[in-house]
């Protein structure tokens, strides 16, 4: 492992990742690793997560080939230095920041979309010019092995790796120094991982779960919302991190929810749910008897019906649901719904802020006010208003949560972010030194009344009113190294001061 990471650095150090061009090539050569090898990849997920290739391609890899052409399209603006508003001192000088990489990056991905969550985080690394490990999660093998195979075929093997492997093997990786890790998965793993990366003062950000609430008011068109959050709720088997946990409501709408709910999951999946290509299985058996579990005790409106030897839960909702009974107390990430009562939404923001920070908030009214007021008065990784899941899917804004759903955002610009370092840049020349000599040693009351002038006043007078001004100040400078050997100087020496005074009175 410390070899493996090693290389990668020594790669790094040679500057091979940096020039735009290397980046360009290798986002280019990571599409057509997707174009080329589609069908395996696709047959890898499919067997993952027991689900279609035409879901495979809708869920995963056209969410990847999306980010890859819009860093091929926006990566020179990306990547290039920013000018940076001076100030009077620095009015001549050269300020910008300048994305640089970070170095050399660990991406630990999940199981529940192999695909999507670690190459979405390696396109953001390879565009920000980083040497990157990415290291699958085990559990969703197949996927894990064809990347293994695939990505050395097509992209710089000196710095870019994959590592395979379980606990064990990750515990080695986090022992080694990286300049950033992006982790999804699990709070208590991201806490491992976060205690691991403290120890190298490695910089983390956190892509974690929780259980995210979806209101209902009672002024909206039920048929339009049960249908999306159908969707959202049963789409890979309940296993997405922003899948609607639970519906909170007035307890009269309880019934329609559910009549509603069962009739757009005849029309999803059939009669016979258990036959129809577009429904997935859990993951595992500790997943499928951990599901099991939270519906001890519960009234099943809907669904229950559950087949261990192939891991098949059906689409589920609970009603009347105990905020205090196991269900509500962890993430769920399996396709049970649990319909909570609320009076009003006063009683369900309450709710919301009851509990820790949501990955995803989703508010379903006509009422446009009523959603931003859900929003304004709440906290959330990201919201969806009349929608669920759809935020995920516009590469324009940040995903991430917050509190205990996460830390740090990525996705399109994001990631580049995410993976870049700004750094300041301020390039003066060597002259004016009498402009200096105001912070050098001695101080006084003097200089450091000229240092507030300069430093804390704001100044729009546009471009040419900035030259005049500069000119007036390297002139007082002249004449305050002089020290008033001329008698005009001293007129315009002494308006300065007249200016600066009445300007610092104010301050
Ligand atoms: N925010 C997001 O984008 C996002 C996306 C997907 C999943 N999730 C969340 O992830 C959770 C489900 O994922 P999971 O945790 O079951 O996935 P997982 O079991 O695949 O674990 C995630 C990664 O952590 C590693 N890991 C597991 N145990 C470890 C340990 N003890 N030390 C070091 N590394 C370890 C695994 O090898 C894997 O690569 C849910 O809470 C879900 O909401 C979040
Ligand atoms: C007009 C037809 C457009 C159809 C496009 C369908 C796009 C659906 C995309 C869903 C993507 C879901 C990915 C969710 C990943 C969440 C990661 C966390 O678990």
């Amino acid at each position: 492992m410390e070899r493996q990471v090693l290389r990668l650095r020594q790669a790094f150090r040679s500057g091979r990742s940096r020039p735009l061009r290397f980046r360009l090539q290798q986002l280019e050569a990571l599409r057509r690793m997707v174009q080329e090898r589609e069908k395996e990849i696709l047959a890898a997920i499919a067997a993952d997560l027991s689900k279609s290739e035409l879901n495979a391609y809708s869920h995963e890899v056209i969410t990847i080939l999306g980010e890859i052409d819009f860093m091929l399209g926006n990566l020179p603006e990306l990547a290039s230095a920013r000018p940076a508003k001076k100030n009077l001192l620095t009015m001549m000088d050269e300020a910008y920041v300048q994305p640089e990489p970070l170095g050399v990056v660990l991406i630990i991905g999940a199981w529940n979309y192999p695909f999507v969550l670690t190459m979405q985080p390696l396109v953001g690394a390879i565009a920000a010019g980083n040497a990157a490990i990415v290291k699958p999660s085990e559990l969703s093998e197949n996927t894990a092995k064809i990347l293994a195979e695939l990505l050395p075929q097509y992209l710089d093997q000196d710095l870019y790796a994959i590592v395979n492997g379980g606990i064990p093997e990750t515990t080695e990786l986090l022992k080694q120094r990286f300049d950033h890790i992006l982790y999804t998965g699990n709070t208590a793993v991201g806490k491992i991982v976060m205690e691991a990366a403290a120890k190298h003062l490695t910089p983390v950000t956190l892509e974690l779960g929780g259980k995210s609430p979806c209101y209902i008011d009672r002024d909206c068109d039920l048929d339009v919302a049960c249908r999306r959050i159908a969707w959202g709720k049963y789409m890979n088997c309940g296993q997405t991190c922003i899948a609607p946990d639970y519906i909170l409501c007035e307890a009269s709408l309880q019934n329609q929810i559910v009549q509603k709910i069962k009739e757009t999951v005849k029309d999803f999946y059939g009669e016979n749910i258990k036959a129809s290509p577009d429904y997935e299985r859990i993951i595992n058996l500790r997943h499928f008897k951990r599901l099991q579990s939270l519906l001890k005790g519960q009234k099943i409106a809907f669904g229950g019906e559950m087949d261990e030897a192939t891991r098949y839960l059906a689409p589920t909702i609970l009603t009347d649901v105990d905020p205090n009974s196991k269900v509500m107390q962890e993430e769920i990430f399996g396709p049970i719904l649990p319909i909570v009562s609320v009076k009003n939404v006063d009683e369900a923001i309450n709710f919301i802020n009851d509990r820790e920070k949501p990955l995803a908030l989703y508010v379903f009214s006509r009422n446009n006010k009523l959603i931003k007021r859900v929003i304004d008065e709440t906290s959330s990784g990201g919201v969806t208003g009349n929608d669920v899941i759809m935020h995920f899917t516009v590469n324009s804004l940040p995903f991430g949560g917050v509190g205990a759903s996460g830390m740090g955002a990525y996705h399109g610009k994001y990631s580049f972010d995410t993976f870049s370092h700004q750094r300041p840049c301020l390039l003066k020349g060597l002259k004016g030194e009498s402009v200096n000599k105001l912070r050098y040693p001695p101080n006084s009351e003097s200089k450091v009344s000229w240092a507030k002038f300069f430093l804390l006043k704001q100044f729009n007078k546009g471009r040419l009113g900035m030259l005049l001004f500069v000119c007036l100040v390297a002139v007082a400078a002249v004449i305050v190294k002089k020290y008033q050997a001329l008698p005009r100087g001293k007129a315009l020496l002494a308006s300065l001061i007249v200016h600066r005074r009445r300007w610092s009175s104010k301050h």
